[in-house]
């Protein structure tokens, strides 16, 4: 028997449809598995645990529909479906996943947007953000405070300045930099313009959070970007800013990062590594 998914309730849209350039595993990144299960099905899983979680609709890249519905079915058949993302840019997938979500819960009270890529996100990350929907905010993402000093560059490539400095540009090739003493730091240099107040700044997570119609009425105002990835919001809480609307941040989690190159892989399997040890009963002979 299938069960309808109720007419209000919480949405959420996995985007899967990326082709994991940045990760290079020969195939698409949502398929990569970490401690022997997918990306793609751990993310849908935690979705599914947070037990706030009505319906999922995945994004995947359009020839591999019938891979990556074997996938999820795995996690619950009824819960979650799978349709074509886009290869042109995060922003189009969301746009797709969000009508094909909307037709199946038109009613629907939150949507999430949630990356297959954080695949290790807590199913408390996920209650934290529907719960701060319901309690009234439009738009809510997942943070946490930055550790590095972030710098702001002017756009293209600088010659180094004139004097003792070890780099000077290369006569007739704009924006090169050649060595002029004993140590080279690299083959290019970026202008800093500033340093934001690393006490006011955050990295955001996923799932982001959005009253419905908040999150359709950003999509459609941002509609024109989604043609082009350079041109694309890189978040969903970014196309409601560009809006003027309101976006919050709440307490994101170190376990929700996202896994977009080898290293990051690694440390995913580090993760569950330790989590399995942590869990695992003493066999006989360990202290
Ligand atoms: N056209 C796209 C691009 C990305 N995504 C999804 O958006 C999430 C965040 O993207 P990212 O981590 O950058 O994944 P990829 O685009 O696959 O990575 P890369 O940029 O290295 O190719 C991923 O779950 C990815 O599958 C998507 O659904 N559609
Ligand atoms: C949505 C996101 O995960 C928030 O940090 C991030 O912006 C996605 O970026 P990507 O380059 O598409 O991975």
């Amino acid at each position: 028997m299938s069960l309808a998914p109720p007419a209000q309730g919480v949405v959420a849209v996995l985007t899967a449809a990326g082709s994991g350039r940045r990760l290079g595993a020969g195939g698409p990144k949502a398929l990569v598995r970490v401690g022997g299960l997918s990306l793609l099905r751990r993310a849908a899983q935690g979705l599914v645990d947070s037990g706030v979680v009505d319906h999922v609709v995945v994004t995947a890249p359009a020839a591999e529909l019938d891979r990556f519905r074997v996938e999820v079915d795995a996690v619950a058949a009824e819960a979650v479906e799978v349709v074509a993302g886009s290869p042109v840019s995060r922003q189009a997938s969301v746009r797709l996943g969000l009508e094909a979500a909307l037709d199946r819960m038109p009613g629907a009270e939150v949507v999430l947007v949630h990356d297959a890529a954080r695949a290790l996100t807590p199913p408390e990350v996920t209650r934290r953000v529907v719960a701060a929907v319901r309690a009234g905010h439009g738009a809510v993402v997942p943070a946490l405070a930055v550790a590095d000093t972030v710098k702001e560059v002017a756009p293209g490539l600088v010659a180094a300045q004139p004097g003792p400095a070890y780099l000077s540009a290369v006569p007739d090739r704009p924006g090169c930099l050649e060595s002029g003493g004993e140590e080279p730091p690299g083959p290019w240099a970026e202008a800093v313009v500033g340093t934001p107040e690393r006490a006011r700044l955050r990295a955001v997570q996923t799932p982001q959070g959005f009253s419905a119609g908040v999150l359709v009425s950003a999509h459609r105002a941002g509609a024109a970007r989604e043609v082009d990835e350079a041109l694309a919001a890189s978040d969903d809480a970014g196309l409601v800013e560009a809006q003027g609307g309101r976006v919050v941040v709440v307490a994101g989690h170190e376990q929700a990062f996202k896994i977009t190159t080898p290293l990051d892989l690694a440390l995913a399997e580090a993760v569950l590594r330790d989590e399995d040890s942590r869990t695992r009963p003493p066999s006989s002979g360990e202290q």
